[in-house]
């Protein structure tokens, strides 16, 4: 059986209701594709925790983990792996979000996410996301 990779995902919303999306920088895997910001949970972290902590290091804010409300996830094959990922929505945070890692940004109104070329697991998850907000 594949082994569950566990990744923390979030949406963060702006005032004017767009979504940040982050494009993964070349050498990784998904070069080049959008996804929400995040990554994989540290051993005995939870996924609030690893995501305040993600938030920090690829774009520099600062959140809570009750400022982080679950919406939807995602469970899809992912090479050796099988992958598990729930999307947080985070409408409260510190500061201006910046690609601390080679990452392009980009605040995307909700009609536009579906549009966007994305990984596997990440498209039924923007189209949750659109008829959710
Ligand atoms: N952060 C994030 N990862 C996603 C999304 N969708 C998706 O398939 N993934 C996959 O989940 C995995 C997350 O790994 P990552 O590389 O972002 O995590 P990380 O920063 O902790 O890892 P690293 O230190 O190995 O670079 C990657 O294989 C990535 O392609 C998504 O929306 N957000």
């Amino acid at each position: 059986m594949a082994k569950l990779l566990l990744v923390a995902a979030c949406a963060l919303i702006d005032r004017d209701g767009k979504v940040l999306m982050a494009r993964r920088p070349d050498g990784k895997d998904h070069a080049g594709l959008w996804e929400f910001p995040g990554g994989k949970l540290a051993e005995g972290e939870t996924p609030e925790a690893a995501l305040v902590r993600e938030l920090r290091e690829e774009l520099a804010i600062d959140t809570e983990a009750s400022c982080l409300a679950p919406a939807a996830f995602a469970s899809e094959a992912l090479g050796d792996f099988h992958l598990l990922m729930p999307l947080f929505v985070c409408r409260k945070w510190k500061g201006a979000p910046r690609p601390l890692e080679g990452q392009e940004l980009r605040w995307v109104r909700r009609e536009a996410l579906t549009a966007m070329e994305m990984p596997p697991a990440d498209r039924p998850l923007a189209a949750q996301l659109r008829d959710l907000l």
